[in-house]
């Protein structure tokens, strides 16, 4: 991430005693990410991920970090977040709100193979199942009112060809969300950010899912989409790659078989995950916030992802092919 709060070992002295993990020897800032200042630190118990919220605010994020407990207790690898002595998993820290979590082993596949992928696919399944009694329930924060409020910001900035793409797509969407067939997709709290920069492999193993700031409830067809346009394309043009989409489709399909609404809207949902972070990419590039260290994203790769999936073909879901 990039580093928007400074935190010095001395400022964490006082802070750390409140948790179960000793006293702090070192603390690292982490310069990957745009979202949140996250830290690796190091305690007499060992290494954790202390994370500051510069975006969530104290109502939103014990859904965060009370799923990542949930989904933690029933076998599903993530980051276990730690409590205070209050039982708290959200405390203040230079006045933002702040968690510390487990350190997961590994580190991010950024060059996936099928066997990666099908891994992704196999936990995302496991990952829904577990998270389906979940008893807290939060919008995803970047669905359609987001949308709506986000459109008008960043529809200044475009070309007139990019307008119109942007403004059917969001027509699209909303008709699509309208029908019938939506409301049947099943659905519950869902990670909505899986790319690979959120996914630790230890060789083909994986560790863990990560960085749940971004989870809430939504259609879990939704969520295989935005995985699979991360970890499944050609990254130079955003094509989807056939063989890795297979096995992480196959794969999730053998845990949680997909059912027949998701598989007819499996394009549209691969459109709707392009457009969510195109859309996300174009307000952080015209409207970028103040940062230490700052790695923008591209939103002309989403762009690219968008047009791809509007005119397809796409691999069906394995429901048509079994
Ligand atoms: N629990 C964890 N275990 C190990 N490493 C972690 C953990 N959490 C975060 N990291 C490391 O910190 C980096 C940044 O974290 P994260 O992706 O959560 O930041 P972010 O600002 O929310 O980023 P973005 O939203 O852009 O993905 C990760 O790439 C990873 O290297
Ligand atoms: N995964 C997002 C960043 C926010 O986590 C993107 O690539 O735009």
């Amino acid at each position: 991430m990039a580093v928007f709060t400074s935190v010095s070992l001395d400022d964490l002295q006082e802070w750390i005693k409140q948790f179960p993990v000793g006293q702090v020897s070192a603390v690292r800032g982490i310069s990957s990410g745009i979202e949140n200042s996250n830290f690796f630190i190091t305690t007499d118990s060992g290494e954790f991920v202390l994370t500051i919220f510069e975006n969530l605010g104290f109502e939103q994020l014990p859904f965060y970090l009370k799923l990542m407990k949930h989904l933690a207790s029933r076998g599903v690898l993530v980051p276990d977040p730690v409590s205070n002595q209050h039982g708290d998993l959200v405390t203040a820290l230079h006045g933002k709100p702040a968690a510390i979590v487990s350190k997961l082993e590994g580190s991010s596949q950024m060059s996936p193979l099928p066997v990666h992928c099908a891994e992704v696919g196999a936990m995302l399944a496991k990952m829904h199942l577990a998270a389906s009694d979940f008893s807290i329930r939060q919008k995803n924060l970047r669905a359609a009112e987001w949308r709506h409020a986000t459109v008008p910001e960043v529809l200044p900035f475009l070309d007139a060809d990019r307008q119109r793409l942007l403004k059917a797509e969001v027509h699209f969407q909303d008709a699509l969300e309208a029908s019938p067939l939506y409301r049947s997709l099943p659905n519950g709290p869902v990670h909505a950010d899986l790319f690979r920069n959120n996914v630790m492999f230890d060789g083909e193993r994986l560790t863990g899912f990560f960085d749940f700031y971004f989870a809430g409830c939504d259609t879990w067809i939704f969520d295989v989409a935005v995985t699979v346009n991360d970890w499944c394309i050609d990254l130079e043009s955003g094509a989807l790659d056939e063989a890795r989409t297979l096995a992480l489709l196959n794969a999730y399909h053998s845990v949680r078989p997909f059912t027949e609404p998701e598989s007819l809207v499996w394009q549209a949902m691969l459109r709707a995950g392009a457009l969510r972070f195109w859309l996300s990419r174009l307000y952080d590039f015209y409207m970028p916030r103040e940062a230490e260290i700052l790695t923008p994203h591209d939103p002309g790769h989403f762009e690219r992802i968008l047009r791809l999936r509007e005119t397809g073909p796409v691999p069906p879901l394995p429901y048509f092919s079994a």
